[in-house]
């Protein structure tokens, strides 16, 4: 892995309890590198989601998670420690798959946060809301409507206005849970493009079901089986030479250019005698 880490996961472990319990995620200890993008993968049910939630403790939204371990961010801890949730949150960022608009313009959708966690004058947040549209390659196409709601945008523009959304809070991690899935190709290419601009400056923690999308964006590769870590290495290592067998297998298995889950839809990654469906029970987009 590059750099030093941004957030290192310490013996994570997520369980959810109810008529079956699941061992989402089984003593997982990883480091994300700063300044990086780091895509998770594996096949479905494996945990990457839940990998992602735990990161800045979304998941106890479900009411049903359990968890066990830590995740150490600089210097502070997320779980043991005395900072407000919607502090640690505002620092590490999450974008859902679903791009959802806030009813109101695309303006007060950037200026939203901000109004909430700081005290800007008006000509601030005029030129903090620039800075975030220009960051996600939005502010060329929106310019001259800045008071039309948001949701009158298309759908790869709302994704980005999302993105816009999660930087005006000044975040230093983003979690990016397959936002891309949602989107025509095209649309999606401009999300892409805007990742690949924003990892410069930002810790980016990608969720994907694409393994062409792994191979274009990410600087390291985090891979996880029955919601055990199997193997985290730079891209160039994971995707060139694997180190752990179950790589190899997922790698060769997937070919080039597919869909994680479209070679093998019984690959689930929930353990066998914990298969359950997934409770769908979705978070509520975070509206900064
Ligand atoms: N609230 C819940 N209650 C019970 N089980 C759950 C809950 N949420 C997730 N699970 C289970 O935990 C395991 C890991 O789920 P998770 O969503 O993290 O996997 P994933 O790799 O992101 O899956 P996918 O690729 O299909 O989105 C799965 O077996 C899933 O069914």
């Amino acid at each position: 892995m590059n750099n030093q880490p941004a957030l290192r996961t310490d013996n994570l472990d997520v369980t959810y309890t109810g008529n079956r319990t699941v061992t989402a995620l089984d003593g997982v200890s990883v480091d994300f590198a700063e300044n990086a993008l780091t895509a998770i993968i594996g096949p479905s049910g494996c945990g990457k989601s839940t990998l992602l939630k735990s990161l800045n403790r979304l998941h106890e939204i479900q009411p049903n998670a359990e968890i066990s371990g830590e995740v150490h961010f600089g210097d502070q801890t997320v779980y043991n420690t005395d900072e407000p949730l919607p502090e640690l949150r505002r620092q590490i960022g999450y974008v859902p798959q679903t791009p959802t608009p806030l009813p109101m313009s695309i303006y007060n959708n950037v200026a939203y946060g901000p109004k909430i966690h700081g005290d800007y004058s008006r000509k601030e947040l005029d030129d903090l809301v620039e800075t975030c549209l220009r960051k996600v390659n939005l502010w060329d196409e929106v310019a001259d409507r800045l008071d039309d709601p948001g949701a009158a945008l298309s759908t790869g523009q709302i994704q980005r206005l999302c993105l816009a959304r999660s930087l005006a809070v000044e975040p230093e991690i983003l979690l990016c849970d397959e936002v891309t899935s949602a989107l025509d190709p095209i649309s999606a290419e401009q999300v892409e493009e805007t990742l690949e601009s924003l990892k410069e400056e930002y810790t980016i923690i990608m969720v994907t079901h694409s393994m062409d999308q792994a191979r274009r964006l990410a600087d390291d590769v985090v891979f996880l089986y029955l919601g055990e870590l199997v193997e985290a290495n730079d891209a160039r290592t994971f995707f060139e030479n694997p180190q752990a067998d179950r790589t190899k297998e997922f790698i060769s298995g997937h070919g080039a250019s597919t869909h994680l889950e479209e070679s093998d839809s019984s690959d689930s990654g929930a353990k066998p005698d914990e298969q359950q469906e997934s409770a769908g029970d979705e978070p509520a987009p975070v509206q900064q």
